[in-house]
């Protein structure tokens, strides 16, 4: 039987420090690396960055959108890079941010939680703003085959906070409401559960709480958003239970240099341990 994705999360984390590195191949970034914005390009770009990042960082999380703007040519790519970066030791959390009706759901649970499918990752973002409960294949699905979710709770742009700020009859903000759902799920498990959330290092301090998640926070807008090390600290608390402070451009205009892209990223965790 499969360890739980907890499990794995917090044992790599442990191994290799908490920064989960992105793969956003933007086109302003092929340009800066001297490549074309052609699938070639995107190829050259997404394969460095994934042995450079999967062989670093205990979570590689490739951004989806900028491989399907290329088609299935781009998908293909895609596929690569998650079987590299599994190859060279790291969990892969996709950032597809899925979310749909139930019955929808199974089928994306198929594409990219099944095991099936060489889009399979290790975790993958999904949106709860169709109601959590429409999540339940994915997470059921996720937990029986030891992979994970990141539920999207209070994200790290600006315009989030209308809505994920608004307050629920029960008083709860709609990000605190899922926050507690996910912990629900998490009640109990060791070290920590396989549903996490995504709350942006963007955030100001106290507008969640997170005390009894026991699971993973996914913390992206760390650098090029932003936010910094001692953001986080306010946000998480000093110990940084379970974050996971997610990074994409600020490590990849490093590259296209293998050492000097791995030297960001060690540089990186260096800050993220010691600061
Ligand atoms: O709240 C969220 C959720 C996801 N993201 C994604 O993370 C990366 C951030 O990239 P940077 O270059 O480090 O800013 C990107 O893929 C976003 O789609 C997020 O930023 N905020």
């Amino acid at each position: 039987m499969t360890a739980p994705f907890g499990s794995k999360l917090a044992e790599k984390t442990a191994q290799r420090g908490t920064l989960c590195a992105g793969i956003d191949p933007h086109p302003g970034l092929l340009d800066a690396w001297g490549l074309e914005r052609t699938v070639s390009g995107l190829e050259k770009f997404a394969l460095i960055s994934a042995e450079v990042l999967g062989a670093e960082t205990a979570v590689v999380k490739p951004q989806s959108a900028f491989f399907e703007a290329f088609g299935a040519p781009g998908i293909a790519v895609l596929e690569r890079v998650i079987t590299l970066c599994r190859d060279a030791g790291a969990l892969v959390l996709l950032d597809v941010k899925r979310g749909d009706i139930g019955s929808t759901m199974g089928a994306y649970t198929a594409a990219y939680l099944s095991g099936d499918t060489a889009l399979s990752a290790d975790a993958v973002t999904v949106s709860p703003y169709l109601g959590f409960g429409s999540l339940a294949p994915a997470i059921e699905a996720a937990r029986a085959g030891g992979r994970g979710v990141m539920v999207l709770a209070r994200t790290s742009n600006p315009e989030a906070a209308e809505l994920q700020n608004a307050l629920l009859p029960n008083g709860k903000t709609v990000a605190q409401s899922i926050v507690d759902q996910a912990a629900a799920i998490n009640e109990g498990a060791e070290p920590l559960g396989d549903v996490g959330v995504v709350v942006g290092a963007t955030v100001a301090p106290g507008e969640l709480d997170l005390d009894a998640l026991n699971g993973p926070v996914l913390a992206p807008g760390f650098g090029a958003q932003g936010a910094t090390v001692s953001d986080l600290r306010k946000l998480f608390g000093a110990e940084l239970r379970g974050v996971l402070p997610a990074s994409s451009r600020d490590l990849l205009r490093h590259g296209p240099d293998p050492v000097a892209l791995r030297d960001a990223v060690r540089r990186t965790q260096l800050l993220i341990r010691e600061s």
